[in-house]
Order: C-alpha cells, then sequence, then structure tokens
C-alpha cells in the first residue's frame, strides 16, 4: 500500500517572538518509517506535540487517515499512540498492570489477553510482576513500545526512542520498531541520531531553522553530502607528488601527508582506471579504500552556517 497516512502542511508556530516552526511540510506513507532529524531545539517536540493534538499551531494543517487532527482530535487519536520522551510507564505498577492499565483505559474488550499477548511479543513475560521501576531502561522502553501497540494504532509516534539506552538496548528497540513495520505499521519518530535514521527510515526529514530543508531516503540523503570517494594512501611524498601528476585529468585531492582522494561517477571504471594507472608507472599504494557519505556528513553540511 502507498498511500498517505498523515500530511503535515505549512504548520507554524511561534512561542512569543521565538519563531519555532515556520513553515512545515511532510507528508508519510501508510507502512513506512519516516524519521525527523533535528539538532536540540530545532523543533521535533514541538511539531510531534502539534501532530498528536497535544498543542495548537499558529497555522497550517495536520491530517491523520484524512481527519484533521486540530478540528477532531478525539477521532483522530483513535488512529494513533504517542510515545513521548518521558515514557508513560509508571514505575509502581508492575509491567502487566501498566498495560492492563492503558487497555483498560482505552476501552479494549478484553484488556487481560491484551496485557499477557504484548509481555510475551515484548519479552517482558518473565518480568511481568515486577514494578517497573525494578526495570533496566531498555526494558522500560519495550514495555513503552508495548503499551502504545494497545489499540492497534495504525500510526506510532516515538519521541527520541533511543535517546539514553546503552547500544544493545538500542539494537534492540531497533529491532522491535523494524518488526512494527512488518506488521504494517506506519512509524514516526525524531531522533538526533543520525545511525538510527539511517538504519530504520524509509524516509528522512531534516528539520532545521523550522523548516524541513532536506528530505528523501538515506541514499538520497547521503548524496546530498557529495560522491563517493576514492582514498589512495602512499608511502612517501615522492610517489604521492607523481600520482597527483598522473592522476590530474581525475581532479585529485591532496587530503592529508600522503593521501589523495578522488570522486567516483562511474565508480568501478574509474577505480580500476586509477589503479592500472598507478600500476603501470610502478607508483606504490600504501593502501587504498572507497568512502561513502555518511549521514553525519548531511548532517553537518545542512546544519552549518
Ligand atoms: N512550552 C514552551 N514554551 C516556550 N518555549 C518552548 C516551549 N516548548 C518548546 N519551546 C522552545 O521551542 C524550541 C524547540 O523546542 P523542542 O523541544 O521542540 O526542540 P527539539 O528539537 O525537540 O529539541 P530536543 O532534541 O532537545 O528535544 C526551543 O527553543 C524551546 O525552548
Amino acid at each position: 500500500m502507498n498511500s498517505t497516512v498523515l500530511n503535515i502542511k505549512n504548520v507554524k508556530k511561534s512561542f512569543k517572538e521565538n519563531e519555532v516552526l515556520k513553515n512545515v511540510n511532510i507528508t508519510v506513507k501508510t507502512g513506512s518509517i519516516y524519521a525527523l532529524l533535528g539538532a536540540n531545539g530545532a523543533g521535533k517536540s514541538t511539531l510531534l506535540r502539534i501532530v498528536t493534538g497535544l498543542l495548537n499551531s499558529d497555522g497550517g494543517k495536520v491530517t491523520i487517515q484524512d481527519i484533521d487532527v486540530a478540528n477532531n482530535p478525539v477521532v483522530a487519536q483513535k488512529s494513533f499512540s504517542f510515545s513521548s520522551q518521558n515514557t508513560t510507564v509508571d514505575g509502581v505498577l508492575t509491567g502487566y498492570e501498566n498495560l492492563h492499565l492503558i487497555a483498560k483505559l482505552r476501552h479494549e474488550r478484553y484488556p487481560r489477553k491484551i496485557a499477557e499477548t504484548l509481555l510475551d511479543k515484548f519479552d517482558l513475560t518473565e518480568a511481568k510482576n515486577k514494578a517497573a521501576s525494578t526495570y533496566s531502561g531498555g526494558m522500560r522502553r519495550r514495555l513503552d513500545l508495548a503499551m502504545s501497540l494497545v489499540g492497534d494504532p495504525e500510526i506510532i509516534f516515538l519521541d527520541e526512542p533511543t535517546t539514553g539506552l546503552d547500544p544493545k538496548s538500542r539494537q534492540e528497540l531497533w529491532n522491535t520498531i523494524k518488526e512494527m513495520k512488518s506488521q504494517g505499521k506506519t512509524i514516526f519518530l525524531t531522533t538526533q541520531y543520525l545511525e538510527e535514521a539511517d538504519y530504520l527510515a524509509d524516509q528522512i526529514g531534516f528539520l532545521r531553522e523550522g523548516e524541513i530543508v532536506a528530505n528523501g531516503t538515506p541514499d538520497e540523503m547521503k548524496r546530498l553530502a557529495g560522491a563517493d570517494k576514492l582514498l589512495l594512501v602512499f608511502n612517501n611524498h615522492q610517489d604521492t607528488e607523481r600520482a597527483l601528476n598522473l592522476l590530474e585529468s581525475y581532479s585529485p585531492i591532496n587530503r592529508a601527508d600522503c593521501e589523495i582522494s578522488i570522486d567516483l561517477d562511474e565508480e568501478i571504471k574509474t577505480t580500476l582506471d586509477v589503479l592500472n594507472a598507478l600500476t603501470t608507472k610502478k607508483i606504490e599504494l600504501k593502501t587504498f579504500k572507497m568512502i561513502t557519505p555518511t549521514l553525519d556528513d548531511v548532517f553537518m553540511t545542512l546544519t552549518k552556517g
């Protein structure tokens, strides 16, 4: 399915003279993962609060499954859940009780069954009768995600879901998020981690100075940081100089001591031609490698200035 589930159009928001969101436009396809990237204070949480009907915007429109969130918050809220940065988990209650309570609040017919099923699905059955305050950070986040699935929402909003988690717990949570997608859910998450957006997202938006300044797939975003490069490392300055002259037609860049990089447009052909040319002229390489721009490079490019 490829229909639009979420449409954010010309959304604006200021706090007094602080114009946080100037004009935000985003569309999200059903069954996809959208990652909203932005630096600290870029306005990611503010946007999420507007999109989920917790905060009024100063202009623009948000529709979820064609329902206007501002005009019909109660109807719209039936189709999504929202996990904010402050998890909704109650530490005094057990994992089971947390889920049971949410299921009852959502007027589910079989709250016990839902709690048990979700505990099992999120690998929390063993800890189900322990107070959530005794859970590790990763377990709390998993419980929080489990709670966000009560009521079988179409779209799940996650505000910085892995902030503060250790690498193992982060990987586990990423797996869980991917699994949610494979079950047909749409996920909209905010993150400061480029690696996270790269790993999870089908579509990424960069929020900067109140606007989405770039939008695309992880690969499209990486291309914004320039072409792949071939990095050549030589044993000495003499070889480096000879190589710079020999490869002049490739516009080589002398990046560092004894290091040259070349932009690769037709990757394999260029690489082979360059290596052949060096071999023919007996210019010895210490090592070489291909460098692909990362999302970090894009982030640095887009947040400059
Ligand atoms: N209720 C509020 N009253 C006044 N200013 C606010 C309010 N909420 C947010 N802001 C301001 O709006 C700006 C964006 O904040 P927001 O929390 O949306 O950013 P963020 O991108 O989510 O940042 P972080 O990654 O640090 O959570 C900040 O300058 C913040 O101080």
